[in-house]
């Protein structure tokens, strides 16, 4: 530690919010003083490993045997998360960002209602965000936001690429809050996090080259510092989410229904066909949720038909006392998905294993894959 500061300003450990990770390595943002903070490039201690505590982004831990010369240390503790969402691994996370284009592509309402759905389904709050307002004339912005007022929801109305500055609805939203971008293809996600990040390309690389490898491997999810405070990560574009929670949660995901609570004779109405429903068929989105409700007992009658089904789900008990089935965080099903991410894991662990100096660097995952 030759050169470095005074040892109390510069402690041997402190705590701070895991923004990147990738196979053993963990950036870790320690903030220091009040708008600025110093990245730590960490592994995570033996103690942990056997311990079988995973780190992911979004986590806060005590850092230990901080070198603030070389800006490196060793994880120590994870804090118990709030929450954790399991596609991009991503935990802590204080709202969902979706982001829809009012046109290129075409707004498909199915899409966009599947898209809230899944994101309610995690229990956190969600903001929609409707880009390329350049895009769609006046009159058919206010039918889309009438259209989403009787769905529940005030989405934000902006265009990336013609804003001169972006909303403040949408700045203020952000401020000081971990939040995570979803949404499909071609929406201009991308495009926001770079209005946002003025020098995300520049951190980008500065993390990549630090981590060894590039940004667009398949297992990257990176948090971003916002100017304005609060951390922003992006997520891959999917077209179409799967919808695997309990009929129960599904119910809650519709504010449809969550906002008439009491409204049918049962308590355990389905508002399908059931006597003395209230909720029935009496709103736009009404047949998209029963498309899913199938969907949904689809899949728990598979879950029931396979005896390690429970396994794979956390049963959790939510601070609003619902019981919430979260999907386990499987190394393994994750990076099976394809042939190029099996590849891309392979290529990771490579470097893994070259880069480890004992087993105790090695990942959980990386010793599985070699059987130990
Ligand atoms: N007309 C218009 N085009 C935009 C706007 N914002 C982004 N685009 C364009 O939309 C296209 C897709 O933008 P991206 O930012 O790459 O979209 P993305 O959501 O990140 O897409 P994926 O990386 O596939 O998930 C690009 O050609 C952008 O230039 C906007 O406000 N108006
Ligand atoms: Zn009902």
């Amino acid at each position: 530690m030759t050169g470095s500061p005074a040892t109390n300003l510069n402690p041997s450990s402190a705590t701070g919010t895991v923004v990147a990770c990738q196979a053993n390595y963990y950036q870790v943002r320690v903030p220091v003083g009040k708008h600025q903070s110093i990245y730590f490039l960490c592994t995570r201690r033996a103690r942990l490993k056997k311990l079988g505590q995973q780190v992911v982004v979004g986590d806060e831990v005590v850092v230990e045997e901080m070198d603030w010369q070389d800006r490196r240390g060793a994880i120590a503790t994870v804090s118990p998360r709030t929450n954790l969402l399991d596609r991009p691994p991503i935990s802590n996370v204080d709202q969902i960002l979706l982001i829809f284009a009012l046109a290129e592509p075409v707004l498909e309402p199915n899409q966009l209602s599947r898209f809230l759905v899944k994101a309610e389904s995690t229990n956190i709050p969600v903001t929609l965000c409707l880009n390329k307002r350049d895009l769609l004339a006046e009159s058919a912005i206010e039918q889309w936001k009438t259209r989403l007022f009787h769905w529940g929801y005030e989405p934000l109305v902006i265009s990336v690429r013609d804003d001169k500055a972006l909303p403040t609805a949408l700045l203020e939203t952000l401020r000081g809050r971990v939040s995570v971008v979803a949404g499909p293809s071609g929406v201009g996600k991308s495009s926001l996090l770079n209005r946002l990040v003025p020098d995300v390309d520049a951190r980008t690389n500065t993390v990549s080259g630090k981590l060894g490898r590039g940004r667009h491997t398949t297992r990257h999810v990176e948090l971003f510092e916002l100017p304005t405070g609060g951390l922003l990560a992006d997520t891959p574009g999917f077209n179409q989410p799967d919808v695997t929670c309990n009929v129960e949660t599904l119910m809650q995901c519709f504010p449809e229904i969550r906002q008439r609570p009491g409204h049918c004779q049962f308590n355990n109405c389905l508002h399908r066909d059931e006597p003395g429903c209230g909720i029935r068929g009496t709103w736009e989105r009404y047949d998209y949720y029963l498309a899913l409700l199938d969907e949904v007992l689809q899949h728990q009658q598979q879950l029931e038909h396979r005896p390690a089904a429970e396994a794979m789900e956390k049963v959790k008990m939510g601070s609003d006392g619902q019981v919430h089935h979260e999907p386990k965080l499987e190394a393994k099903k994750y990076r099976r998905t394809s042939r190029r991410r099996h590849h891309q894991d392979l290529q990771d662990i490579f470097y893994d294993v070259m880069e480890a100096k004992s087993i105790d660097d090695l990942d959980d995952a990386v010793l599985e894959e070699y059987g130990f």
